[in-house]
């Protein structure tokens, strides 16, 4: 993204504490029961500094003061670190709309160009955008090609080709032309476009609570009734033995036992954790989504493109037994004339560098037929009957046989041979005979098999789902070292296996950028869409990844999973800490009362007074210095969730109780001088 360097700089700071103040209003800190709570209780205590006598109780005003003052603190540091996570995603969104300016956009009309401006282009208007030109809104490109920057959005400067057709069609409002010219047919209306949700992203305006932020306010909202509960009937008990409750030693004791280190700090683990899959540049359309990709089970990964590096380049023609090479490779060129696919183009690259010659003539007015992924072939009907074919070697024998036409003997070896080396053999065929087969050549990325071998330790399995041949498909898979993998898969296919999964009760991601992805992609759980790829899977998806790099959902997990880490590491370490302060704050309480009760004081605090603003103090302060903890996120290795839990319970448990014995202890020290 274009502001990806954005740092937590002192405007960012100051901003933030500005909005620490604004959050105070009421209204918006009812949205944060226990901050509320703890807000609540700093109006009494500043009440009873202005009428110390209210409840009738005995305690020094200089002592209503401070806790008033320390209140004040705890909330305002609570708000800041909420506003300091959301202080990245406004500035971006500041930069971003920025980028959205209304310009003049040629709109073609009745084969004519009229100029209107940009604002007033409806979804399903055509617009032509020459080089040097802005792209004026979102759409899809209908006739053409061109280089696009796209680093307004992508903060990637190296242009991308954008073309009609294919899975390279869609364009971005607000990117620019480089070289050549597009028509484009807008996709979306004024105000709907990519642009406009991605301000509404990054700002997290519309932000919701996640179902486990949900769940969990629950607990901390339930945890907070019960110490109140708790606490408002201590009085009753202490007037029986006698012993006097005052009314701000008792906010102090609440606000000490309610859970503020998580409840200040819950807000901000989920802003940030959103923040640092959008520095990713992937836009996650809900926080739900980057929640759900921490938990995910299943990975559905294609191999084309995603493990591989997809550009599968045709390298070589094998011809069956009794034809020659020259003739294969002459079908296979008729057949790719109008293969708008890597696959295709690399046919025709292929006979240019190998010096076969055909006849073009051979094609006119004959009927093309494009490459789909359902029927896995391609060719062209030609105008004096003959049909041509090249395709994935099983569905071609298929369509072979169907004709009356055999199967060469040769020809299964052959396959087999080229697919045992990871390769993709097509059969090229007219009518009723075989001609033989093209190599289409595809290297695995270097790093895949670390990477699985990662994911294997997070306890997630990857399937690999291919629309190619099982021999390919196995042999890819074990190079790559995913886990399972599903060949001849048609687009269904994919969903069959995410419905299965799912009934299995797993999470399960995917990946994809055609059209034909986009129903998997909405059935997934999380769906990651290529920048790259069609307006259909964009829409179906719930997060765009714009570098189109498929390989990223795997660090999309790893950012899910450390969000939900950091958010269960800082509960486990608030409710510890809320268990230690209590243990600094009861025998205080009683001591107050019955001086014999010091043997409770097992921290040897220096008075009462003391050990109750230590803990209160500790209460507040610990929130910022957690801040860079819940912002960054906890440190994170891939293991299984098992291990994580117990190492995360012994180092954030344990610690959260002896940090607050260290803290208090140092507190008190430094304190009771002047208490
Ligand atoms: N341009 C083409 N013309 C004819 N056949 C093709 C062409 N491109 C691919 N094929 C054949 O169709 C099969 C399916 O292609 P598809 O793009 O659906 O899946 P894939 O690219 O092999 O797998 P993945 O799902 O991993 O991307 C390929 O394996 C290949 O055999
Ligand atoms: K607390
Ligand atoms: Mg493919």
């Amino acid at each position: 993204m274009n502001t990806k360097k954005t740092m937590l700089g002192g405007d960012t700071i100051r901003q933030a504490a500005k909005q620490a103040i604004v959050k105070l209003d009421p209204r918006i800190m009812f949205r944060n029961p226990v901050m509320f709570v703890v807000e609540i209780g700093f109006v009494i205590t500043l009440l009873l500094c202005i009428f110390p006598d209210a409840f009738g109780g005995t305690v020094p005003r200089w002592f209503n003061i401070t806790t008033t003052v320390i209140l004040l603190f705890t909330v305002l540091f609570a708000n800041f670190a909420e506003a300091l996570a959301e202080g990245r995603g406004k500035a971006q969104a500041d930069s971003l709309k920025k980028t959205k300016q209304d310009i003049t956009a040629r709109k073609w009309v009745n084969g004519s160009v009229k100029q209107v401006s940009s604002s007033d282009l409806k979804k399903g208007d055509v617009v032509i955008v020459p080089a040097g030109e802005m792209i004026p809104g979102d759409g899809e490109v209908i006739e053409g090609l061109a280089s696009v920057d796209e680093s307004a959005i992508t903060g990637e400067s190296a242009p991308v080709i954008k073309e009609a057709g294919g899975d390279f069609s869609s364009v971005t409002g607000g990117t620019k032309v480089v070289s050549d010219q597009i028509k484009v047919r807008i996709t979306a209306d004024q105000g709907e476009s990519f642009l406009d949700r991605m301000i509404v992203l990054v700002e997290g305006a519309e932000r919701q609570k996640t179902p486990n932020e949900i769940a969990l306010n629950t607990v901390l909202v339930s945890l907070t009734i019960i110490f109140l509960v708790v606490v408002v009937t201590l009085p009753f008990y202490s007037d029986f033995l006698q012993i006097q409750m005052e009314v701000p030693i008792l906010i102090a004791l609440l606000v000490c036992l309610i859970p503020t280190t998580i409840g200040g700090l819950l807000s901000a683990i989920g802003i940030a954790g959103m923040d640092r899959v959008t520095q990713f540049n992937v836009l996650a359309m809900s926080g739900k989504a980057v929640e759900a990709s921490g938990d995910i089970n299943t990975i559905i990964l294609d191999k084309t493109g995603t493990i591989t590096f997809g550009n599968r380049m045709a390298s070589e023609f094998i011809s069956a037994a009794g034809h020659k090479n020259s003739d294969t490779a002459c079908w296979a060129a008729i057949s790719s004339l109008k293969d708008e696919t890597p696959e295709g183009r690399s046919v025709l690259e292929l006979i240019k560098k190998l010096g076969h010659s055909y006849d073009e003539k051979l094609a006119d007015g004959g009927e093309f037929i494009e490459f789909r992924a359902e029927t896995r072939m391609s060719g062209i009907n030609l105008k004096d009957g003959r049909q041509v074919r090249k395709g994935a070697v099983d569905a071609v024998k298929k369509w072979v046989l169907s004709q009356g036409g055999s199967v060469p003997k040769d020809l299964e070896s052959n396959s087999d041979a080229i697919a045992s080396a990871g390769g993709t053999p097509l059969a090229v065929a007219v009518d009723d005979t075989i001609y033989g087969l093209i190599y289409l050549k595809d290297t695995v990325k270097p790093g895949m098999r670390e990477r699985f071998e990662q994911m294997r330790r997070m306890g997630i399995k990857t399937i690999m789902c291919t629309g190619d041949n099982p021999l390919t498909a196995a042999t890819i898979a074990r190079e790559a070292g995913v886990d399972d993998f599903i060949a001849e898969s048609k687009p269904e296919d994919k969903i069959a296996v995410i419905r299965r999964e799912q009934a299995e009760g797993k999470l399960v991601a995917m990946t994809g950028d055609g059209t034909n992805d986009a129903p998997a992609l909405a059935q997934a759980d999380v769906g990651i869409a290529m920048n790259s790829g069609t307006v259909a899977a964009k829409e179906a998806a719930n997060m765009v990844d714009l570098d189109s790099d498929p390989s990223k959902i795997i660090e999309v997990v790893a950012i899910g999973k450390q969000m939900l880490m950091t958010r269960g590491a800082l509960t486990t370490f608030s409710i510890a800490n809320d268990i230690a302060k209590y243990f600094a704050i009861i025998p205080a309480m009683f001591m107050l009362a019955v001086p014999e009760m010091g043997a409770l004081n097992i921290m040897k605090l220096d008075s009462p007074v003391s050990a109750i603003l230590s803990a209160l103090i500790f209460n507040a302060v610990i929130i910022p210095l957690l801040i860079p903890l819940a912002i960054k996120g906890v440190a994170y290795k891939p293991m299984s969730s098992n291990r994580l839990l117990s190492r995360n319970l012994l180092i954030y448990g344990l610690g959260g109780i002896l940090v607050p014995f260290a803290g208090i202890k140092l507190i008190d020290l430094a304190v009771h001088h002047w208490v």
